[in-house]
């Protein structure tokens, strides 16, 4: 037999480990999710490109009461399908944050991973779980290589002026600066937007990450200059859970009241839509429910992706193109569609029929500013990030 080729991609968020196999070639062989963790768990495992063009997805309620059992729950499933760790030739995670450190994909060391354990303040929903993932696999298959890739390299290019609070320097010594959040989104739409548009990239473009978490970045002939999110993956836009920018004395009136724990709680996963819609934090079932809140949660969260995109025009200088990616922005045309209007002296004219069905390009091919959707292809970014360490020997 030859040697095992493919790579397993985790993407271990907040409540969910989303998961792709690669081989070789890239084609990706498997995908899916399990979701629910802590709650009612569910796992989804799809064959191929998840496109609907697979074998069909399975998915099946299990016993998920924590991440570890999740993955363990995820490995069973691709052993039963022949992608067990005895096929891979690696690993590879999505790590939200790397910090001032760990900015560009890494093998994981021993210091590599203590470097990661470091930023654990400054990800507390995250990276804890990237982690525990990192360290079972270790447990389970110790001569597997596992690589990482984070989410906060990619705005590494921003200028000091963008990545510095108006801190004295011991705020700083803490690392308390805006890193930026979604970058393996960002890096994969930079790549994927020549080929659905068929030209270059343009030199200013504005991309809105739209998904649970949510965030805009204003790249700059393919780098990042400015982007929403900061210290923390809380600041900026209305989230699912997340409060996005908040006055810190608000927090520091919270902290008061409520004491630390219940803050931090209130500020990650009792805020955004969840903290207007009474607890929906789900676009979808905010569409649904159609009630007054749910509307006003879905215009609060249209009012402030728009203001703070507009805010990153300062930071590019004018824009030619906009662009949507994760799972709000690739799919809910209403929310594209008041986006793209409030920014209609852009000289952008939105196609209501392309908006409609969804399609790549969302605007008029005579509009001076063009409006696409990418489809987030995290998981592809992280194994190319992956297969180039390996192809280079690191
Ligand atoms: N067809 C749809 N219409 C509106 N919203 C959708 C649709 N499909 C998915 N969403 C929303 O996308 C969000 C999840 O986005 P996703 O990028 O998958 O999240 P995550 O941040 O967990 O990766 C949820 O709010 C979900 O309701
Ligand atoms: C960094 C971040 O906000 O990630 P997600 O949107 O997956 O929660
Ligand atoms: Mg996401």
């Amino acid at each position: 037999m030859s040697a095992p080729q493919d790579i397993l991609v985790l993407n271990t968020g907040s409540s969910s480990v989303k998961f792709a196999v690669f081989d070789a070639h890239m084609q990706q062989r498997f995908c899916g999710l399990a979701e629910g963790i802590g709650q009612a768990g569910r796992i989804r495992i799809e064959a191929g490109a998840g496109d609907g063009a697979g074998a069909g997805a399975e998915t099946e309620f299990a016993d998920l009461p924590d991440h570890r059992r999740a993955l363990s729950a995820v490995l069973t499933r691709l052993s039963q399908q022949g992608a067990g760790p005895d096929r891979l030739r690696a690993v590879a995670h999505r790590v939200v944050h790397g910090g001032r450190r760990l900015l560009a994909p890494a093998r994981i060391t021993a210091e590599v991973r203590a470097c990661i354990e470091d930023c654990v303040p400054l990800a507390p929903l995250h990276n804890p779980h990237a982690l525990s993932a990192i360290d079972a696999l270790d447990d389970l298959a110790p001569q597997l290589p596992q690589y990482a890739s984070f989410d906060t390299a990619f705005h590494a290019t921003a200028p000091e002026v963008a990545q510095r609070y108006a801190l004295p320097p011991e705020a700083e010594a803490l690392g308390l600066r805006r890193y930026g959040f979604h970058g393996l989104s960002y890096a994969a739409l930079c790549r994927r937007l020549p080929d659905i548009s068929q030209q270059p990239l343009p030199r200013r473009l504005l991309a809105f990450h739209l998904g649970n978490g949510a965030s805009v970045c204003a790249i700059l002939d393919g780098q990042s200059v400015a982007t929403t999110m900061g210290y923390s993956p809380l600041e900026g836009l209305t989230m699912g859970t997340r409060v996005g920018t908040l006055d810190p004395n608000a927090t520091l009136r919270l902290v008061e009241d409520l004491g630390l724990a219940r803050t931090k709680d209130l500020l990650n996963r009792k805020s955004g839509l969840s903290g207007l819609a009474g607890g929906l934090s789900d676009m979808r079932a905010l569409d649904a429910a159609g009630t007054a809140e749910a509307r006003f949660a879905i215009a609060h969260f249209c009012y402030w992706a728009s203001r703070h995109g507009h805010s990153l025009l300062a930071a590019l200088g004018g824009c030619d193109a906009i662009a949507f990616t994760g799972g709000i922005g690739e799919n809910a045309p209403a929310i594209r569609a008041t986006i793209l209007d409030s920014f209609g002296w852009l000289g952008i004219a939105v196609d209501p029929d392309a908006n409609a069905n969804n399609a790549p390009r969302l605007s008029a091919t005579s509009a001076p500013t063009a409006a696409w959707i990418v489809p987030a292809e995290e998981e592809r970014q992280i194994a190319l990030d992956a297969r180039f360490l390996i192809d280079t020997g690191e």
